[in-house]
């Protein structure tokens, strides 16, 4: 799970009693995950699951899509906010864990509302070329490397409809990205965050949700291309 940088721990225990509980299959995923060990905390903390959750439901989200499935908390989250006909499409580059998703998914009788892709990133969007312009998107890349990050959200924003929101992970890299000299992963996820700041294309904000959240909405009134 993620860090919550600059939160007290008795702070984070209040946050989580406030959020809506998670769900026996949740919880049972939530156990799973940990059950890996160390591999086990990449997965989204469980408010910015509710946060997911709260966001499909509120914008009626009927096409969805994931980069970064693991064991597939994030993809439950997106997947309970859906109404009956609307999908989730979700990508790994690994199947290592694909097991204890979809373990997941069919105990909390989402598994016939997940797509899921594993394989590179690289031409996976555009298999899905043929269907309607992105409700909801997810990048969820644990160890960031900027150009996977970059390529990404240069592949999605394109097809996100209109007023589409679109969601960015970890992006306070547990506090670092706020140091004089950011160390790690840190840099990187700065200069992602620099570049979607700068993207005339979205409004967005970065939440402080778990380890940061960058929401972003595509403009109903900037619909051409990027400017060089
Ligand atoms: C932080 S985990 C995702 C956690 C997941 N969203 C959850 O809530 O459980 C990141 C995942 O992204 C995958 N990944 C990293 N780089 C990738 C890439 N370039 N293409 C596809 N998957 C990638 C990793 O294999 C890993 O499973």
């Amino acid at each position: 799970m993620t860090e919550h940088p600059g939160m007290s721990s008795r702070l984070r225990d209040y946050l989580l009693a406030h959020a809506e509980p998670p769900t026996p299959a949740q919880r049972g995923l939530i156990e799973a995950t940990a059950a890996l060990g160390d591999v086990g905390r990449p997965r989204i903390a469980h408010e910015q699951g509710v946060f997911l959750t709260l966001l499909a439901q509120a914008i009626d989200a009927t096409l969805v899509v994931e980069f970064g499935t693991f064991t597939g908390y994030s993809t439950l989250a997106l997947a309970r906010g859906l109404a009956a006909g609307s999908v989730v499409y979700t990508n790994d580059v690994s199947s290592e864990w694909t097991c204890v998703a979809r373990q997941a998914w069919a105990e909390a009788g989402v598994l016939h509302r997940i797509r899921q892709h594993v394989g590179p990133i690289a031409g996976w969007l555009g298999a899905l070329s043929d269907q309607p312009l992105i409700d909801l998107a997810l990048i969820d890349l644990a160890a960031i490397a900027t150009g996977d990050h970059i390529d990404c959200w240069e592949a999605l924003v394109p097809r996100m409809r209109p007023g589409g929101m679109l969601l960015t992970s970890r992006s306070l890299c547990a506090g670092e990205v706020g140091q004089d000299q950011p160390t790690g992963a840190a840099p990187a996820v700065r200069e992602f965050n620099a570049h979607v700041l700068s993207d005339e294309r979205v409004s967005s904000v970065l939440l402080p949700v778990g380890d940061g959240l960058t929401l972003a909405r595509r403009r109903t009134d900037f619909l051409g291309m990027r400017p060089e």
